[in-house]
């Protein structure tokens, strides 16, 4: 898998040090709460185990999975839920956990539905932020690095369903998806 990678961006002691920063913020801002981390699935479950492990606090976790890319290097402009959330969100501190945020598409849809259903606060914690990559207006409040506007994979993050369990970001070379 290494030699499909154009260039590695962060590294797991990268990555770890950016989960301490952000845990460690969560924690200041929600002292003496009981926020519900939601994690995207897929991409979101490593950044989610390493994330929630730097937060010392009484916090629940829910999956949720929606997808869009339907494993190519495009969004599909589409957001299909896969599998929702059973537990109930009215009135609960929501943080959602994110792998990357890039064209925004599926970070509103996750915020229009947990807005629908009554969340009292809806926060974001993303470990990449492709700022150039949006089409609609949205922003994370917690952000690991942000990235250019280039295909990225590993940590959680595939094409094509491969290269989740790399464990670092990189860049994906070009003639990987254009052959
Ligand atoms: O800002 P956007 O352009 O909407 O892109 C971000 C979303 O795309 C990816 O999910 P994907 O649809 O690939 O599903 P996956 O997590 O199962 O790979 C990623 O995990 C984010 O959830
Ligand atoms: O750069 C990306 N890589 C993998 N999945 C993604 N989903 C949105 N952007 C990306
Ligand atoms: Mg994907």
């Amino acid at each position: 898998m290494d030699n499909d990678i154009e260039e590695v961006l962060y590294d797991q002691a990268s990555i770890q040090q950016a989960a301490q920063r952000l845990g460690k913020q969560i924690t200041e801002d929600y002292a003496g709460e009981r926020p519900l981390f939601l994690s995207v699935l897929k991409g979101a479950y490593l950044w989610t185990a390493d994330l929630i492990r730097e937060v010392d606090l009484y916090a629940e976790l829910e999956f949720i999975k929606i997808s869009s890319y339907h494993g190519g290097v495009a969004s599909t402009d589409e957001i299909t839920l896969v599998t929702d959330i059973r537990s109930d969100v009215q009135n609960r501190d929501v943080i959602i956990l994110e792998d990357i945020v890039d064209t925004g598409q599926s970070l509103l849809f996750m915020k229009e539905l947990l807005a629908k259903r009554g969340a009292r606060s809806i926060k974001v914690a993303t470990l990449l932020d492709k700022k150039e990559g949006r089409k609609v207006e949205v922003t994370a409040d917690y952000i690991g690095f942000d990235v250019r506007n280039q295909f990225v994979v590993g940590y959680g993050l595939d094409y094509k369903d491969f290269y989740r369990n790399l464990p670092y970001v990189g860049i994906l070379k070009k003639e990987v998806y254009t052959k």
